[in-house]
């Protein structure tokens, strides 16, 4: 068990103490309300009672379970169905029913007495999030080959390692396993190929290592022995370095994806706690909403994948706070998840229609719970990808990117963080185009949103904002420090090797930098750092420059 494991098991033991220590409570307020019941008869707004104490059981079946106690959950159950029979009989109940319904109660008492917790917290951690550099080793006898390789790699920002022989490449991966090995498979004068070695060594791992081929050889055969050693990319030389970073990139993009965003709406804390310490516990972000009110608040601040929404909350049912949900363009597309003891299909099918997308049934499992999680979150960003996302890039498109810096201004105002504003212009880029023709123009554009999606922080906003024109939003960033940033990428930029027919070539953009300062709006920003950009473009390109307030 991890550190982190065993951190996640204590603050899921604390808060199961905490349950038992509120069930020690809610029990006898409990029991006197199912006392009162004997009283049901005589009164004439009987079913005023009822109602509350149905709530109590339905929100005390959800819990129960979950924290370890099935036996009392399914009582609670059980008296839940019993009182909403009750609720849609022409008269009260009778005092023989009372009497039943009380003594199944007695066994609540005991089941919550002599309960004891059974753990299920799941060992199986999705992907965590790591915003270490990736490391490459390279095996790769040409020197200039590999010079150029680990030269490249090393401008987007990875680390890497390059070896000329097997018996090198084989110390290092037994001392430590990089994220991705790439490799020459036809190495001359070797006891063994390159292709034999890694398959070989394959062998040895209980999960793959991610290996990209480099070969002089370009037949069906070739393919066919490097897809058997578990190659994810077979690159034929002499490489297209950019091309080889744009595959290495989408083959790690999983281990640097941002973490999936759950919000949780449950007017019980512990319960709510309990889901969030789950999910956090499996890498995704939980944060938890109590107050239904709050809503809007928390999908504009917290800007969840996925919404897990409780049926039963005072003041404001689930399915009414997913109507509200949806009553919002923005949020129409965000999946809701259910989360009741509510089991009658007909109900369940009944707050589906309200714009709910699933239904899970408390209690249930934590395994479950992060599957059922985990697979509508990433549906949900895939989808949200393919809508917003520029498809060449991958970057946010031009309406999305201002979207952003709308939130992301609202958000530094409130804060008084600082935020400062990029936009970049590839120079002279016709040029490229008219040089090498629009496939290397359009290579030339991946490579630098690949620069900048490898060498920005995670909560940095990366936009196309038009041909090759490129908007940064970059929050808790004054513009020196902004400067410092575009200055490095900028020389990493123009320090790449682009190839034609063999001939290597390189290309610069320019920037202007604004900083947002109090009142700004959004497009006064983008205006203002359109400017400075103008500026570096008319002081010779290849430069950046600050926003200057004229005098
Ligand atoms: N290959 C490719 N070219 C594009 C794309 N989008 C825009 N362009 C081209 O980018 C070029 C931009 O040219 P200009 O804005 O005039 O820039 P420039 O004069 O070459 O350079 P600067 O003055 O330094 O900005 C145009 O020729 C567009 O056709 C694209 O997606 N792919």
């Amino acid at each position: 068990m991890t550190a982190d494991q065993s951190k996640l098991e204590q603050q899921l033991a604390k808060l199961h103490q905490q349950y038992m220590e509120r069930l020690k409570e809610d029990i006898p307020v409990l029991a006197s309300e199912v006392g009162a019941l004997v009283t049901l008869p005589a009164q004439s707004d009987w079913r005023a009672v009822i109602l509350p104490l149905k709530h109590k059981f339905h929100t005390l079946a959800g819990s129960a379970g979950t924290f370890g106690l099935p036996q009392l959950g399914k009582l609670a159950k059980n008296l839940e169905l019993q009182l909403k029979d009750w609720m849609a009989q022409e008269s009260a109940p009778d005092l023989a029913a009372i009497n039943s319904f009380m003594s199944i109660f007695q066994q609540v008492q005991y089941a919550h007495q002599s309960g004891h917790q059974v753990m299920n917290l799941t060992s199986a951690r999705l992907d965590l999030l790591n915003d270490q550099k990736a490391i490459i080793y390279v095996l790769e006898d040409d020197e200039e080959t590999a010079h150029h390789l680990t030269l490249t790699l090393a401008t987007f920002g990875y680390q890497v390692q390059s070896f000329k022989r097997i018996a090198e490449l084989d110390l290092a991966l037994k001392t430590k396993l990089p994220d991705a090995l790439i490799l020459d498979i036809s190495l001359p004068d070797e006891e063994q190929t390159g292709l034999e070695y890694i398959a070989g060594f394959q062998k040895t791992l209980v999960e793959a290592l991610p290996v990209l081929v480099l070969t002089s050889h370009n037949s069906f055969e070739h393919h066919l022995q490097a897809v058997r050693i578990g190659a994810r990319g077979y690159f034929v030389k002499p490489v297209n370095t950019t091309s080889l970073e744009a595959r290495l990139q989408r083959l790690l993009a999983v281990r640097r994806r941002e973490a999936f965003r759950v919000l949780i709406v449950d007017d019980d804390q512990l319960l709510a706690e309990h889901y969030a310490l789950v999910l956090q516990g499996a890498g995704l972000r939980a944060e938890i909403l109590l107050d239904p009110s709050q809503i809007y608040e928390g999908l504009n601040r917290f800007r969840p994948d996925v919404v897990l929404l409780d049926v039963l909350m005072p003041g404001c049912s689930g399915p009414e706070l997913a109507q509200l949900i949806r009553l919002q363009d923005e949020w129409l597309s965000v999946p809701i998840i259910y989360l009741s003891s509510e089991t009658d299909g007909e109900r369940q099918l009944a707050a589906l229609v309200k714009g709910g997308d699933d239904f899970l049934t408390k209690p249930i499992t934590d395994t479950a719970l992060i599957v059922a999680v985990f697979a509508r979150a990433q549906r949900a960003r895939q989808l949200a990808d393919m809508m917003t996302k520029d498809s060449l890039t991958g970057l946010l498109q031009h309406a999305r990117v201002k979207e952003r810096l709308s939130h992301e201004l609202q958000r530094s105002e409130r804060t008084g963080e600082p935020l400062s504003v990029v936009m970049l212009d590839i120079d002279h880029f016709k040029k490229v185009n008219d040089n090498y023709g629009h496939l290397i123009g359009d290579q030339v554009i991946s490579s630098l949103a690949n620069l900048l999606k490898q060498q920005l922080r995670k909560t940095d906003i990366i936009g196309r904002y038009g041909g090759e024109e490129f908007l940064l939003i970059l929050p808790d960033c004054n513009q020196q420090q902004a400067f410092g940033l575009v200055e490095q990428l900028r020389q990493s930029f123009a320090s790449l090797p682009f190839s034609f027919d063999y001939q290597n070539f390189h290309c610069t953009f320019s920037a202007g930098i604004s900083q947002a300062k109090g009142a700004d709006d959004t497009e006064q920003l983008i205006d203002q750092a359109d400017k400075a950009l103008y500026s570096s473009k008319h002081a010779g390109r290849n430069q950046t420059q600050f926003y200057q307030q004229p005098s």
